[in-house]
């Protein structure tokens, strides 16, 4: 297998909102043409830990590396558009500052929402608002593409759909992926490297990799446990109400470090 070659290095990443320690000493490597999914509680730094990546906000401490002139695609959680305000799908998309109306059909047709060119943005499906956001993010042709929680307001079935939609986009364009997921169970059979994130990285590596283990329902809960069977969370450690860690490893920069893994393609 090829040697991976790197979008985004992050090396030792602190963040501190005054006294909130919101991420600590998180190490974390981004691959082209691989798929790299962020797990973790409510408020564990997922977002915030991809807005270092989109370099929306500085870190307390620690480096952050991008290849030179790296094109970043990004979808965000979701868009508020006030109803009164007409808005068609061309003119959403032209937000993105591309005018190329061939372009713009292309990555719609690459969502498979070519057809909703002219409708308004108002009016669609939880399924078409998110391949039409998706649509925008890819019109610079990214080489990393971001996504928090892109499946958001889709129904079960969209929701495999999207993430299929995800694996072949990544498939076809060979760009590197950054997603924030909550659907632990849909989202392991369509990504490359998982990391478990709760305010340091818990532990990362092939979802395959990963089997049952006590100390990720303290985590996710039990009912998030079971619905990951291909799971497996290699922790050694556990976590106060705060997510800190208070057991094995009393300090977070002891806790398991991100893992460098290929992507399987
Ligand atoms: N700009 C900010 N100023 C102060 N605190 C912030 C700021 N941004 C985020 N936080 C806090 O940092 C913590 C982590 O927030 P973040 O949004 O990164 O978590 P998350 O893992 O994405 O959560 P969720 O799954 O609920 O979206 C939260 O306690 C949040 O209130």
């Amino acid at each position: 297998m090829s040697q991976p070659i790197d979008l985004v290095r992050l090396d030792q990443i602190n963040v501190l909102f005054d006294h909130n320690h919101v991420l600590q000493n998180v190490n974390l490597t981004l691959h082209k043409d691989c798929i790299t999914t962020l797990i973790g509680p409510n408020g564990a730094g997922k977002t915030t830990l991809v807005r270092i990546v989109l370099g929306l906000i500085k870190p307390t401490s620690g480096s952050v590396w991008l290849q030179p002139n790296l094109r970043v695609g990004y979808m965000p959680q979701k868009l508020h558009i006030d109803r009164t305000f007409p808005l068609t799908v061309k003119r959403f998309l032209q937000t993105a500052r591309v005018k190329d109306a061939l372009k713009m059909q292309k990555a719609l047709d690459d969502v498979s929402a070519g057809h909703l060119m002219n409708h308004s943005i108002h009016d669609l499906s939880g399924g078409e608002n998110q391949r039409v956001m998706l649509a925008r993010a890819l019109l610079r042709e990214p080489e990393l593409l971001v996504l928090d929680e892109p499946v958001q307001g889709v129904d079960i079935n969209g929701q495999v759909e999207l993430y299929d939609l995800i694996a072949s986009i990544r498939k076809k364009r060979g760009c590197g992926v950054l997603m924030i997921s909550h659907d632990l169970h849909l989202v392991m059979s369509s990504t490359d490297h998982v990391v478990c994130l709760n305010h340091h990285i818990c532990c990362s590596g092939h979802p395959e990799h990963v089997s049952n283990d006590p100390s990720f329902i303290e985590l996710f809960g039990p009912q998030g446990a079971a619905s990951m069977a291909l799971y497996n969370h290699h922790h050694n450690h556990q976590h106060d109400t705060h997510g800190d860690v208070i057991a094995d490893h009393p300090h977070p920069e002891e806790a398991p470090r991100e893992v460098q893994t290929e992507c399987k393609h």
